[in-house]
């Protein structure tokens, strides 16, 4: 199972950083969208990605992690209370002893309208036509699935290069 692994990853880790990753979704007249961001500096630069980061010790809860990067990145406010848990991540890198975990939700309810902010681009794109080629390799792989109201655990394990998943192992529910 791939709980299994992730528990084993992240306790013989030397090093582990916590993350939030968040999606919003809305429905309108064109149908079901999804809000997604060109990241604009940094790790990840130039790709579409959902909002997110670091877990700061002043954060009182992952979910609230997650609702603060919605609105340093995206300009929109979403309760934590509202911050559905959707999956548990793991990454790792060739070379790189220190592991990514990435904590995943999904918002429906939020308040405001998403505008650029020095981190991110917002935009909202179709759920039927996402731009996966855009995004980090792994996403294909589960977002579509959160789409459905699964949730994910799992490790993707990468190469150097930070394109190349040379091994995966996640579980769908
Ligand atoms: C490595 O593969 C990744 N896959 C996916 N799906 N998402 C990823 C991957 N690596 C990073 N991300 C997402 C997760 C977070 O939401 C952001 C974190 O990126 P960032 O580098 O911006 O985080 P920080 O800038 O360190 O955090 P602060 O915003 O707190 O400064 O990207």
């Amino acid at each position: 199972m791939a709980a299994a692994r992730v528990k084993e990853t992240l306790q013989s880790a030397t090093s582990v950083k916590e993350y939030t990753l968040a999606f919003v979704l809305r429905n309108n007249e064109d149908g079901a969208q999804i809000l997604l961001g060109t990241k604009k500096r940094g790790f990840g630069l130039g790709k579409l990605i959902g909002f997110g980061g670091k877990i700061e010790p002043s954060d009182a809860s992952v979910a609230d992690a997650a609702a603060r990067e919605l609105m340093e990145e995206a300009n929109i406010v979403v309760r934590g209370s509202d911050m559905q848990p959707v999956g548990s991540l793991v990454y790792t890198f060739e070379n790189q002893p220190q592991v990514m975990h990435m904590h995943v939700f999904v918002a429906t309810a939020f308040e405001g309208e998403p505008a650029e902010s020095d981190e991110m681009r917002p935009e909202w794109f179709q759920c039927d036509a996402i731009p996966y080629d855009d995004m980090w390799a792994d996403e294909r792989f589960w977002l579509p699935a959160l789409l459905e109201g699964k949730t994910v655990v799992g490790q993707f394990d990468f190469a150097q290069d930070e394109v190349t998943i040379v091994a995966s192992k996640f579980d769908i529910a």
